[in-house]
């Protein structure tokens, strides 16, 4: 079967997205150092490599499909987010990212904080032996078994989310006999850009406490009264894959508003304020995220004018970066199984992995890059969509990549950029076996997550 290259042009511009991909990258083998982990290479025989080991090794020890993550480079993420904010400041990573005892240990070893979101997450991180006063609980319906739990286990924070919440954690917590260091996840009405169902700051969505009407003020005096409860200020969240720093701004000067409501209210200074995660990463060449820097710089300069101008004393200010810090630390290996040219529209890259492991394409429309790693290839650029090998036509892991014409069964693509959400947020539909996570550094690989295996599949399975 011949294979024609489809290159960009009028005769595919009614398929090729609007505003990206206007035509083949000019060099298929080179990889933009924007969207793959620091250590990624290619070596001189043309192999891509990941801290000095070449992906055809690893993909012959570990099997495929497997996501990579880069160790060195996840530290040196979570170094450049704690040094950015300073000792003024908290970072929390949101362990919804992607959690396991090992990135729980990291962590630790780092100075970071973790945002755990479930009691499942909570135990991963106790297990691994996070100090219980550097954990926050969020959750819009947590259990009274997870609160229970956690302020047995003294958490540094809950992030109370509901008026019917505030009452159980401080009932909870009075039957303990303690008291929570509590926040409140308020919604201050920013509308994030970004895709639809991870936008968490407009009012009509599930999350937090409307500032409007005077809900979030309303909550605060409902908490203060509560001797099971210390507040200790107030959250916001405003959604994920954001570049843009003008919707925090504005949630900061939101927020600091509220404190000012209080102090006029009740005659105390909230001593914190979370602006929790959502900054976005490099997906494909196009994305330009914000450094950890500009990003620190810009939200506590307006958290500090704001304050001055109402006279408050400046917070402590934390932030709860997931996708910043493990996204752009990982890829996914994948061996592809069969090509398929549909003539005049693009060619079909099937792949042995897909929604099961990524459902992100799928679920907001991501964008992936995606690359030959286990060779190079001057065959000219064909315009493919890169699939998995589920009963969906919604299958699809890159939507619009330019892949060498030649890309045959065998051979091995990378996907970049899947260390947040891809891992944690996998399936096992069709019954497929969740893949394995194995860290890289210093020419030396581990499996941080195994492997799935049919007996695991069949031990649920009681029937
Ligand atoms: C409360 C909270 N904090 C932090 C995060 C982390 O978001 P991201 O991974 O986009 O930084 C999320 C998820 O969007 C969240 O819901
Ligand atoms: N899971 C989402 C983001 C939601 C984050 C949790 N509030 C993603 O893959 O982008």
């Amino acid at each position: 079967m011949s294979r024609s290259a489809h290159p960009a042009g009028p005769r595919h511009a009614d398929v090729l997205p609007e505003g990206h991909y206007a035509g083949p990258p000019a060099d298929l083998n080179t990889l933009d150092p924007r969207v793959w982990s620091r250590t990624v290479r290619r070596n001189a025989d043309g192999v891509v490599t990941v801290g000095g080991l070449d992906v055809r090794a690893l993909a012959e020890e570990f099997g495929t499909p497997a996501y990579f993550l880069d160790e060195d480079d996840f530290r040196a993420r979570c170094r450049a987010w704690k040094d950015a904010f300073g000792p003024e400041a908290d970072v929390f990573y949101a362990g919804k990212a992607f959690l396991s005892r090992a990135i729980v240990r990291w962590l630790n070893e780092e100075g970071l904080n973790l945002d755990v979101c479930s009691g499942g997450e909570l135990a991963t991180a106790l297990a691994a032996g996070m100090p219980a006063d550097r954990i926050a609980l969020h959750g819009n319906n947590k259990s009274t078994e997870e609160i229970t739990r956690a302020v047995e286990a003294g958490v540094g924070r809950i992030v109370l989310d509901s008026f019917q919440e505030i009452v159980r954690v401080a009932h909870i917590a009075e039957q303990l006999g303690k008291r929570q260091r509590v926040q409140i996840r308020v919604t201050v009405g920013v509308e994030a850009h970004t895709h639809e169902f991870i936008a968490t700051a407009h009012e009509d969505q599930k999350f937090g406490i409307a500032l409007a009407g005077g809900q979030a003020a309303e909550a605060v005096r409902r908490a203060l009264k509560l001797d099971g409860l210390e507040l200790i200020g107030i959250h916001s969240h405003i959604g994920s894959q954001i570049f843009d720093m003008a919707g925090f701004e504005v949630s900061a000067r939101r927020v600091v508003q509220l404190l000012t409501e209080v102090r006029d209210e009740h005659g105390i200074e909230l001593p914190e304020i979370d602006l929790g995660g959502g900054l976005g990463i490099a997906y494909t060449s196009e994305d330009d995220p914000r450094e950890p820097h500009e990003i620190a710089k810009a939200l506590s300069e307006i958290v500090t004018k704001e304050c001055r101008a109402a006279g408050l004393g400046v917070p402590r200010l934390s932030v709860e970066p997931g996708r910043a810090i493990v996204g752009p630390t990982a890829f996914t290996l994948y061996e592809v199984g069969t090509v398929k040219e549909l003539e005049g529209l693009r060619t079909y890259v099937s792949v042995d992995g897909g929604m099961s492991d990524n459902i992100r394409t799928a679920l907001y429309d991501a964008e992936y890059s995606v690359a030959l790693v286990s060779r190079t290839s001057d065959a000219e650029p064909m315009l493919s969509r890169v699939v998995g090998k589920h009963c969906e036509s919604g299958d699809i892991v890159v939507r619009d990549a330019f892949l060498p014409s030649d890309v045959a069964p065998g051979d091995l693509l990378a996907v970049p950029a899947t260390g947040a959400y891809c891992r944690s947020m996998a399936s096992n539909y069709n019954h497929a076996l969740r893949p394995p996570v194995v860290a890289v550094t210093n020419g030396e690989a581990r499996v941080i997550v195994r492997r799935e295996t049919e007996e695991d599949l069949l031990r649920l399975d009681v029937g």
